[in-house]
């Protein structure tokens, strides 16, 4: 599979502008979205890209924002190139240190994971996924139940395992998340996570403790029948990939259809993590 890599430059830039442009790219199907020096990269597969209905949708902004942007296609074979000249370590409070295997290890963390990420998003450098890990320090894991829906590289159910969790089922539609948390559950020696391939069908019929989903907005609203029905009462539900204005209310009042109440939440930028429990 080839993708394409997009440079987005900022002239002026300001949060809620990029935001609002990532939110817009997301939605014709960008993934993966990286911070560069005077904007971000983002990612889509060759199949999926449209290059006049981006320009449409882009165009809306100009009036207000002053940006430019290139496109190039990657041949899958520089895929791994890309991702080892972006990934840098990071950590989560001073608990957990993200590392890709090309990194040294760094002693003195309580949890290490290590990442060989490829074509799967979720590294910890993205709001959404280093704001659901911290949320996910506060919680109790030992001996749970968890589902991570959308799990990309694995890293919420890697990080879930580590903190205690026995039993574990990651899913994802797309066959390189699938492969990627296979791969990335065994380099971080994980022997719980059972992988499946799909969306909300192939959510395996069981009473979870935990779910983890850090997807979008429209996703999660299509999905949370799904959540609910296999959540254990008490059961609590991490969810991110969405704004606090208008998302947060929107989710919260679908959730409540469902009997899943809101909890908490944190923001970085525009980007929420949110708790609810059954
Ligand atoms: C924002 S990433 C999150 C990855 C990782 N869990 C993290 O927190 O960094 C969202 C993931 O959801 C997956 N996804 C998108 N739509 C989905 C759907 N309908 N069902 C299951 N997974 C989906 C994508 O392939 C992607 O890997």
């Amino acid at each position: 599979m080839n993708y394409y890599e997009l440079h987005f430059t900022l002239i002026d830039p300001e949060n809620y502008q990029q935001d609002l442009l990532i939110n817009e790219l997301a939605d014709i199907g960008f993934d993966t979205f990286q911070e560069a020096e005077f904007g971000f990269n983002a990612y889509i597969v060759e199949t999926e890209f449209n290059k006049q209905l981006m320009d449409e949708r882009l165009d809306v902004f100009r009036p207000q924002f002053s940006f430019s942007y290139e496109i190039n296609l990657i041949p899958q074979k520089n895929w791994n190139e890309v991702w080892e000249s972006n990934f840098e370590p990071i950590q989560i409070r001073d608990k957990v240190w993200i590392r890709a295997t090309f990194h040294q290890a760094r002693p003195g963390f309580p949890y290490e994971i290590v990442i060989d990420p490829k074509m799967a998003f979720g590294t910890g450098h993205h709001e959404t996924t280093s704001m659901i890990m911290d949320m996910m320090l506060d919680a109790d894991f030992k001996d749970k139940k968890v589902l991570d829906m959308g799990c990309g590289t694995g890293i919420l159910a890697i990080l879930a395992e580590k903190l205690g969790a026995t039993d574990l089922a990651a899913v994802d539609n797309d066959l390189a998340c699938y492969d990627s948390t296979i791969e990335n559950a065994q380099l971080n020696h994980c022997t719980h996570i059972r992988v499946f391939c799909g969306a909300k069908e192939a959510i395996p019929l069981e009473q979870f403790d935990i779910i983890l989903a850090n997807i979008n907005r429209n996703i999660l609203i299509d999905q949370m029948d799904r959540y609910a029905w296999v959540l254990k009462p008490g059961g609590e539900i991490y969810f991110s990939g969405f704004y606090e204005n208008p998302d947060l209310e929107i989710i919260k009042q679908e959730a409540a259809k469902y009997g899943l109440s809101y909890v908490s939440h944190q923001k970085t930028r525009e980007w929420v993590a949110a708790k609810f429990m059954r």
